[in-house]
């Protein structure tokens, strides 16, 4: 087995020239490093004729932090493998892995290049007709077909155990259930944003429906995640959606990847309150996004049901109403994990750059303040609704 080495663009052609048949062996290949995540190298590798692959590689810590934050290169294993699961679930929606390296923490990916990044769209308020039905279509299969509804018992055991991702997972249980409701040097916020901090910090209430949340996040294997579906995860063009970066995938609760999806979808909403100013404008970006939520929740819910009525042998699907029960209880977890996500994204360690980038502090501060608001109110609210027309209404009360 060759010995882990974290490459350099010069290593990162060699590997592909030599390593992978993508290019004929006269190609003249360049090769430059790019990635702008948290975590790991990106390579492109492209020939004269702009015929290009991915190499992407993990470092044995967090790129952003620096080696102070060593991190397992598992991840490229778990990464890898949860693309080529989920990839035959949801082949459209999924990135294809070419070639995978797991000693070297290597992944070869098909290069999106042509696609651009969700995040970056939507900050210049680009919108996506087909994004809501996607990411609905890839949630609800890959949650699906990765359940006890649908998995031999025995093969779901032994997955479960395949793709435990303990590093990872620790670092979402600290930075979206413990940081934001405690003190930590990790927590990142202006100072005047304190009094709202503090109290949210003493907010008991809070804290237990948060407790709630981490406590199904730990132990609830419902199904293989995908772990951190952000905006920045998703590609996107008029026609297609694709999903990256599924490092921190893992078997938990349903309604994480939803929640995570929904939760950056409003940090976008409440940027955009500061980042558009004419209000026509503005005022269509939030129907959009609304839109997209409520298209999204509806069809994830009814391609799952459907799902659990034509592909599941399990009896408890059969008795009446346990599926309906079942989602239901799905997207109340997905909208309180959503208030999560917008909570940790706004005072935790990582942020998104739907608010970063807003340039006048004042109204970066106030789009905090609403964000922290609405997370809170998810939080709190969300385990009282029945249905996703209470959750939709509850949503739609918090914007107003
Ligand atoms: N398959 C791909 N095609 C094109 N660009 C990619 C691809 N995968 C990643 N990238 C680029 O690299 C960046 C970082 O990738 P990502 O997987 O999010 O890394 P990290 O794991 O460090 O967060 C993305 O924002 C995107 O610009
Ligand atoms: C130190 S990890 C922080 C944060 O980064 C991850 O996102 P990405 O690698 O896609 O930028 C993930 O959301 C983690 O919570």
């Amino acid at each position: 087995m060759v010995d882990y080495t974290a490459f350099d663009s010069a290593q990162a052609l060699e590997y592909v020239k030599n390593q992978t048949n993508f290019f004929a062996p006269e190609a003249e290949l360049t090769c430059y490093e790019f990635g702008d995540g948290n975590l790991n190298l990106v390579f492109r590798v492209h020939d004269e004729q702009s015929n290009s692959v991915i190499l992407k590689q993990a470092l044995p810590y967090a790129r952003c932090v620096g080696e102070s934050w060593p991190l397992t290169l598992e991840r490229a294993r778990i990464e890898a493998s949860v693309l080529v699961r989920h990839g035959e679930v949801c082949p459209q929606t999924t990135v294809k892995v070419l070639h995978r390296n797991d000693a070297l923490a290597i992944t070869v990916l098909e290069d999106l290049g042509h696609m651009q990044i969700l995040r970056a769209q939507l900050c210049e308020g680009h919108t996506y007709t087909n994004l809501a039905t996607d990411v609905a279509d890839y949630l609800a299969k890959t949650s699906f077909y990765h359940s006890d509804f649908y998995l031999p018992p025995a093969q779901k055991k032994a997955l479960v155990t395949e793709f435990t991702n303990p590093e990872l997972c620790a670092i979402t249980e600290d930075l979206f259930f413990d940081d934001p409701y405690r003190y930590s040097e990790r927590n990142n916020y202006p100072d005047e944003l304190q009094p709202q901090v503090t109290a949210l910090q003493n907010n008991q209430a809070v804290k237990l429906a948060v407790a709630e949340l981490k406590a199904k996040f730990l132990s609830c294997a419902q199904s293989l995640l995908h772990g951190d579906v952000h905006t920045g995860s998703i590609f996107v063009d008029q026609t297609n959606t694709k999903l990256i970066d599924p490092e921190f995938g893992f078997f938990g609760p349903i309604g994480f990847d939803l929640g995570s999806f929904i939760g950056n979808l409003l940090l976008n909403y409440c940027a955009q309150h500061k980042r558009i100013t004419e209000l026509p404008k503005r005022r269509d970006l939030h129907a959009y996004l609304l839109n997209t939520i409520q298209t999204c929740v509806a069809q994830f819910e009814q391609t799952w049901l459907h799902l659990a009525k034509t592909q599941s042998q399990d009896l408890s699907l059969q008795a009446e109403g346990y599926a309906e029960r079942f989602i239901n209880q799905v997207l109340r977890d997905a909208y309180g994990f959503c208030g999560t996500e917008l909570i940790r994204r706004t005072i935790g360690l990582a942020h998104v750059a739907d608010i970063e980038d807003i340039e006048n502090p004042v109204a970066r501060l106030e789009v905090q303040k609403q964000a922290l608001l609405l997370g809170e109110q998810l939080i709190l609210q969300a385990p009282h609704c029945n249905t996703k027309e209470d959750l939709s209404q509850l949503l739609i009360s918090l914007l107003l």
